[in-house]
């Protein structure tokens, strides 16, 4: 952390920004979408939004797409990450009914990202589940494996000659433990002995089938590339000589992303050989007939290895574990991972409770990746810092540095890093944080009919980033004022999308 020598991000490397359908689109009901678990489980329990401000217009990226490519535009960005709302164009989920106005939306779009020589980076899926399908169960329906491969084949066929990176599903620790393993997000169901494994399950599975179906239909054509995203922040232990505590942190690890990992990265396949032990065993003990974390078949395992082309790496913080004295609800997943996770009272706090710099963690969540699973091609999918209102954000300034200056000592040391994305590109809702956590490199005046956007200090710094390739903690701008310098023809556009 002391050598401070000039490193550069090498031409190939892409750069990027990203935003989510929920977050900021908007039009919630507007020309045929369908209802999403995050638009009941929002006007249900608006109590649970922090500031009231739920998705039902969010940045209004619905109507402002434009302004939003032009913002991109303006950073100079190789691409851009959004998600397609599945109730947008297919209202119940089914394919059964497809909702043409709700496709013309990406349609547009798409195609005007490319017209800049921006490439598309899709999510499939990114929390917002119509809400028919949750009626009958959503993601702990097993059924939701076919119904999320019959949406992705939807998808594919429009879009695949033009779209060249994937994101399957975001995040399912979030869907299946949030979501699903206890109300912190929609659906909010709560079912933290069974269902929330149920869930893991059949989102691997989901993902996995739709990367074999691209495999199968349209690599050879499109010569795309489908990944999953995975939250992967760094957890250790508190203390180094501590073996309860260094054991409590292998399962921390194992429990947050080891259980989405391992199946698809490993050489072996399946679910990590820690989580399988403790949950039959407490199982056991519980009086289950059988283990709460469902078995993966031979076909499953063969499934699942090795369906994917780069991992997708959200990384935002680092968590210290420690060996949990106290006893948690039982059962549930709380209980079988009996863990107590803190943070370095000294590291820079973000506006999120949750989010402190600690940029150390994302070399080691690198090495940590490289050692488990053989040196994987990683997208950085998501980084950010939350801070107040306000365009002076130095502090997302420095943590966007530290972490980037980070990323290139992994690099150096032979992470297969091959790209980075800044969550996020403009100011949207933070699910239940309502809108009084911002993320954006763009504000967002949310109190403005036209949700006017204006670029941050964060903003003019990344662009400066990406235009120099090398990460320069002196360097600040002359103004705030943010232009396009980038000319068309001065960008790659032939790109495949070759990682
Ligand atoms: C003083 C000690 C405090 C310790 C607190 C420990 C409590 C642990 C609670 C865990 C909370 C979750 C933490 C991690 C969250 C992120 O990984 C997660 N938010 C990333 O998801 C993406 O986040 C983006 C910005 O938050 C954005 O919302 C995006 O849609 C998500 O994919």
């Amino acid at each position: 952390w002391t050598d401070t020598r000039r490193r550069t991000f090498p031409q190939n490397f892409l750069f990027g920004a990203a935003s989510s359908a929920y977050q900021v689109e908007g039009a919630w009901n507007e020309d045929g979408k369908g209802e999403s678990i995050w638009d009941r489980f929002s006007h249900e329990h608006p109590e649970k939004i922090a500031d009231g401000r739920n998705g039902d217009v969010a940045s209004d990226s619905y109507h402002l797409w434009r302004r939003d490519v032009e913002m991109l535009r303006e950073l100079g960005v190789d691409f851009y990450r959004f998600s397609i709302s599945w109730p947008r164009v297919l209202p119940t989920g089914f394919p059964s009914s497809i909702n043409e106005a709700g496709f013309k939306y990406y349609d547009n779009l798409i195609d005007e990202l490319l017209k800049y020589d921006i490439q598309p980076m899709v999510t499939l899926y990114h929390f917002d589940l119509t809400q028919e399908l949750e009626d009958l169960g959503g993601w702990t329906n097993p059924l939701s494996v076919s119904w999320f491969e019959d949406y992705a084949k939807i998808v594919f066929k429009r879009y695949a000659e033009k779209v060249k990176f994937w994101i399957t599903i975001n995040q399912p620790n979030t869907i299946c433990m949030e979501g699903y393993g206890s109300d912190l997000m929609a659906p909010g169901v709560n079912v933290k002995d069974v269902g929330a494994y149920e869930c893991v399950k059949n989102v691997l599975l989901a993902h996995a089938k739709a990367y074999r179906l691209y495999e199968k239909e349209f690599k050879k054509e499109h010569e795309g590339n489908v990944g999953i995203g995975v939250a992967v922040n760094w957890f250790e232990s508190l203390d180094h000589n501590n073996t309860v505590n260094k054991e409590a942190a292998d399962r921390a690890r194992a429990f947050e992303f080891g259980i989405y990992l391992h199946p698809i990265f490993s050489k072996e396949g399946d679910f990590p050989p820690i989580i399988r032990t403790i949950v039959d065993k407490k199982s056991q003990e519980q009086g289950f007939k059988t283990s709460r974390l469902p078995k993966l078949s031979y076909e499953e395992i063969k499934l699942l290895r090795g369906s994917a082309d780069y991992l997708g790496m959200n990384h935002y913080t680092t968590f210290l574990v420690q060996h949990s004295e106290e006893k948690f609800e039982s059962p549930s997943v709380e209980d079988d991972r009996n863990t107590i996770y803190t943070q370095g009272p000294e590291w820079t706090s973000g506006k999120s409770s949750w989010l402190k710099s600690a940029p150390y963690g994302l070399y080691k969540a690198c090495v940590h990746l490289n050692l488990n699973y053989d040196y994987p091609p990683i997208i950085i999918t998501e980084h950010g810092w939350s801070t107040d209102k306000g365009l002076g954000d130095q502090s997302r300034v420095n943590n966007i540095r530290a972490y980037l200056g980070a990323l290139l000592l992994a690099m150096e040391d032979g992470t297969q890093v091959k790209g980075y994305t800044v969550w996020s590109l403009l100011d949207n809702v933070e699910w239940t944080a309502g809108t009084s956590e911002r993320f954006g490199l763009y504000e967002v005046d949310f109190e403005s009919e036209t949700k006017e956007r204006t670029a941050r200090l964060s903003a003019l710094v990344y662009k400066h980033i990406i235009e120099s390739r090398v990460v320069e903690d002196g360097w600040s701008p002359s103004s705030l004022k943010i232009e396009i310098t980038k000319k068309k023809d001065e960008k790659n556009n032939n790109y495949k999308g070759e990682l």
